[in-house]
């Protein structure tokens, strides 16, 4: 019997491992791998410090298949006109496709799949992304949770599937197919800003397997007190390897979910199934605070602080070293990114949206879920009961987390002579101090931007009339 053509089409999915429309269409037929990159038929296209890392994982992921005698065929443009024609090109009679959800990507997959079906092609979707789909773990009558807690307790008591045996044999159609190069994809930036992004992340499936297994073995035991130190030596960096699905998060709960040590781990992969349960019912996430009361809210739009907060020279080391380490790697460690946008939100006044679009664009782990929800739960516009008055104080937070200021230091250089008493908030420092250290306040370093403590009256005086009203 003729053998069945199966187009895999893949999108953050790129790995062997624990990927189901994979592995489902090598159990069936032969695969036709498939990439379209689409600059817009997503929510939200694709940031430029991402683009650049998926160029990099798919040079690695074209390794891996080109090893098993396979090859990813590479398009740019709009899949709903591209996939009918690779379809007639290459005879297939199946599609399959671990789901996005990313609202428009996955209404307009819905489309795509209710033509190809008219057209006899068959259609299969997976789960690939999250430990459970968006839509099972949901309160009475469908109801999404909007409190964490309630969530977690709930998610805890179902099953997560097991994950799917990575594809080890070769199965791939041959085709008439051409294609792209990845060069040709046009991903990577014209202006010279990935230097240390090069110098730091290590692209690939192994890698990335290889760096979770060293994570549990040495750090997972002291992850929940540790993973607020801004170094890598308390929390995984897993994230930019999930936000492409170099790496399954299922397979990442099931490797741990016996170790005693796993369950503040667990927990924070739960929060990141939250996250995309909180987007698939509320589509507008990115953009719109879930709080309507906020759709009032008088925000300031002052485009020097805010340029002051991107480029890391608000005069506050800890969110300035954050917003720096942001710049020059495309990741920050979860405890700077609440610091950086707290400052930004409360201290600073400015719209929530604006710090999401900045990550976005620089952000290699950016992940629309994730991002749009860390924003509103740092603003206080909806997600969870948090209270409105935690206005994180930078200069606190950073000698509670910074204690010697060895993370300012390496991201902040021109404040490394300063002592440990004055680097969390150079603006104290006597005058012969500073000067020891040769430090010009603003010349050298800025003076801060707001006044912390009148910057704190001011949001709590706007955030007390939304509460009110
Ligand atoms: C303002 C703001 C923006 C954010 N934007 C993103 C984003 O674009 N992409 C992204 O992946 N995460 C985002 N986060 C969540 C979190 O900061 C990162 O997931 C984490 O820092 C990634 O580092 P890690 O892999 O070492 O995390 P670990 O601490 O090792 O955690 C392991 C994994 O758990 C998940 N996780 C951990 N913390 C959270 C959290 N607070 N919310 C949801 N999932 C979590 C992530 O998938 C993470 O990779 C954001 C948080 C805030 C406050």
């Amino acid at each position: 019997m003729k053998k069945s053509r199966i187009i895999v089409l893949f999108r953050n999915d790129f790995r062997l491992h624990d990927n189901p429309a994979l592995y489902e269409a090598s159990r069936t037929g032969e695969i036709i791998p498939v990439y379209i990159h689409e600059s817009t038929n997503h929510t939200k296209s694709m940031g430029g410090a991402q683009k650049w890392w998926l160029h990099q994982c798919l040079l690695s992921f074209q390794t891996s298949l080109e090893n098993m005698n396979g090859r990813l065929y590479l398009f740019n443009g709009n899949a709903e006109v591209l996939l009918p024609e690779i379809i007639e090109t290459t005879e297939a009679d199946a599609v399959y496709w671990n789901r996005c959800y990313d609202p428009k990507t996955y209404r307009r997959d819905l489309k795509i799949a209710a033509l190809l079906i008219e057209e006899n092609i068959q259609i299969k979707s997976f789960e690939g992304r999250l430990l459970r789909p968006p839509w099972e773990v949901v309160k009475e009558e469908k109801v999404p949770y909007r409190v964490f807690s309630a969530f977690y307790k709930a998610f805890l008591k179902e099953e997560v599937p097991k994950p799917f045996p990575a594809l080890k044999e070769s199965v791939f159609a041959e085709t008439d197919l051409k294609g792209e190069t990845i060069s040709s994809l046009g991903l990577l930036p014209k202006m010279n800003w990935t230097k240390t992004m090069e110098e730091t992340w290590m692209p690939g499936e192994n890698h990335a397997i290889e760096q979770f297994k060293d994570f549990c073995e040495t750090k997972l035991a002291r992850y929940h007190e540790a993973r607020d130190i801004p170094f890598p030596e308390g929390f995984s960096v897993m994230s930019p390897y999930l936000a492409l699905g170099i790496m399954s998060v299922r397979s990442m709960y099931h490797y741990l979910k016996n170790n005693p040590h796993s369950s503040a781990y667990i927990r924070q992969l739960i929060w990141r199934d939250y996250a995309y349960q909180l987007l698939f019912h509320f589509p507008d996430l990115h953009g719109i605070s879930l709080d309507e009361r906020f759709t009032s809210f008088e925000w300031r739009i002052d485009e020097a602080d805010f340029d002051a907060w991107k480029h890391g020279r608000t005069g506050f080391p800890i969110v300035d070293a954050g917003m720096r380490e942001l710049w020059a790697t495309g990741y920050l460690p979860n405890r700077v990114r609440m610091i950086a946008a707290s400052f930004l939100v409360k201290d600073l006044l400015i719209p929530w949206q604006k710090g999401e679009e900045w990550f976005w664009d620089t952000l290699i782990d950016a992940d629309i879920a994730n991002n749009s929800m860390g924003w509103q739960w740092v603003a206080g516009t909806g997600i969870d009961p948090a209270p409105y008055f935690r206005i994180f104080n930078p200069v606190l937070q950073s000698e509670k987390f910074d204690k010697d200021g060895r993370y300012i230091k390496k991201w902040v250089p021109e404040l490394k002579s300063l002592p440990a008493k004055y680097i969390h908030d150079p603006s104290k420092a006597p005058d012969h101090v500073l000067q020891e250290a040769g430090i010009e306040l603003g010349t050298d370093y800025p003076f801060p931007i707001v006044d912390h403590k009148a910057a704190r009256k001011r949001a709590l005086e706007h955030y007390g009339q939304i509460k009110k009203g």
